[in-house]
């Protein structure tokens, strides 16, 4: 790829001289690799002047791994005793680190496998498909892939990401389209006419004739539809088996039990708080939730920027699946702590709506993801939401912060994201 970097006793350094003759480059490349994101192209400018910048954000230092508070969900269901520990360390947990990981967390491996499979085959259909609009009949603008609004290396990710809104994951289902477009197909063309016909006694001869007839334009419309989107696939250099074998239910399967888990969670550390036990039964609904799939691509110069910003979430608290690439650090203590990845642990972290809530006592730490040269690297983030409407409340007087529902919050978000290039959050919000 196009960006040379030099290593230097201080990290990476690009060379300006080689930048322009390899964007030329960088184009014959992004053809031959049509699922990259075309990042040297968008970002050319913040690339080019950055070349020259003395300060750039350095996120090659030889960080701290440590292993994140280990909470054995098992002991859930052991004894009272057990019980009352496990749900008081998690709360430690959060009150320390803001963040821990969950074993025995009943996700099966074999499904979080599935997932990455379903991630690896929704990143890597072409670039021009993963942008359109429409893509995988999501809503518009799901597919995210650095930051539109970047103003510098700073607030680059090198990233692609795909943030489904739970409510939209059964569009997401070619299959079931097609199924429910069959049943349909059946139910008021055939199983209708022949009930009434049968009611109103219709010549019995007369209703198998009808029911092939029906079969043979159903069939022959969903074979026709197939050839459309066979074609369309093969136009965007598109593999069919891919996108045959492409399986949304899977992510329905895993939002499912992510929601459940979370909202388990949410409910043990409300119990720390004296939070009432159907706090988030009544303020979220599975819909007003969200997973994001994340892919982060080989970067050809990890330390001049991020896999994914600083940034802390939005929401109550997120439950992340990673692969065994690692990457992902918090701020702890003001210094940067890289998270060791655990093949069986899922990642919790506190979001800001959890630490308006327990004023302040949980805690949503800052976190980000650092590039990587060689490895690609894939996570998925379960983000546990209220609904828009739902007014954050501190739990505990005198409030730091003011009132807020989720619709304000947000609007905050976009304004000061357009304003600044950054969220700023909860510090907006404080009394
Ligand atoms: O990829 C990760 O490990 C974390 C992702 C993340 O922080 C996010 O999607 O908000
Ligand atoms: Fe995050």
């Amino acid at each position: 790829m196009s960006l040379h970097c030099q290593k230097s006793a201080k990290g990476d350094k690009m060379n300006t001289h080689k930048f322009k003759a390899d964007i030329h480059q960088d184009r014959e490349d992004s053809e031959a690799m049509a699922i990259e994101p075309p990042f040297f192209e968008k970002y050319k400018a913040i690339l080019q002047s950055s070349a020259n910048e003395k300060e750039k954000p350095s996120t090659v230092e030889g960080f701290e791994e440590l292993e994140l508070p280990l909470i054995d969900l098992s002991h859930l269901n052991l004894g009272p005793l057990e019980r009352q520990e496990c749900i008081e360390k998690m709360g430690q947990a959060a009150i320390e680190w803001g963040f821990f990981q969950i074993v025995n967390h009943a996700v099966p491996d074999e499904l979080l496998n599935r997932l990455k499979q379903e991630q690896i085959k929704v990143f890597q259909q072409p670039f021009d498909k993963k942008s359109e609009n429409n893509f995988l009949n999501l809503s518009v603008q799901s597919y995210r892939w650095g930051n539109p609004l970047a103003t510098s290396l700073r607030n680059l990710s090198w990233s692609e990401a795909l943030h489904i809104s739970l409510k939209d994951i059964s569009k997401m289902d070619e299959y079931n389209k097609l199924r429910y477009f069959f049943s349909l197909y059946y139910l008021y063309y055939i199983i209708f006419p022949t009930i009434v016909g049968l009611h109103y006694q219709m010549p019995s001869a007369m209703a198998p004739c009808c029911c092939l007839r029906h079969l043979i334009s159903v069939t022959v419309a969903c074979l026709t539809q197939c050839a459309f989107e066979f074609a369309s696939d093969r136009q965007h250099g598109l593999n069919f088996n891919l996108i045959r074998q492409h399986d949304p239910s899977t992510i329905e399967e895993y939002a499912e039990k992510a929601n459940f888990l979370a909202q388990r969670l949410a409910e043990y550390l409300a119990q720390n708080l004296g939070i009432k036990a159907n706090y988030f039964q009544e303020n979220c609904s599975p819909s007003s939730s969200s997973l994001r799939m994340n892919r982060y691509p080989p970067c050809p110069c990890p330390s001049m920027m991020f896999g994914i910003i600083p940034h802390t979430d939005t929401d109550f608290l997120t439950i992340v699946s990673q692969d065994q690439v690692g990457g992902l650090q918090l701020k702890r203590n003001g210094r940067w702590v890289s998270v060791k990845p655990n093949p069986k642990a899922l990642v919790v972290n506190i979001g800001d709506f959890y630490q308006a809530l327990s004023n302040g006592v949980y805690k949503s730490i800052t976190h980000r993801v650092i590039a990587n040269q060689e490895t690609e690297r894939y996570s998925a983030a379960y983000f546990y939401c209220p609904t828009y409407e739902t007014v954050i409340e501190s739990c505990s007087k005198p409030s730091l912060y003011k009132k807020f529902s989720f619709k304000e919050y947000r609007e905050q978000i976009q304004k000061d994201v357009k304003a600044t290039g950054d969220k700023v959050g909860l510090s907006r919000f404080l009394l």
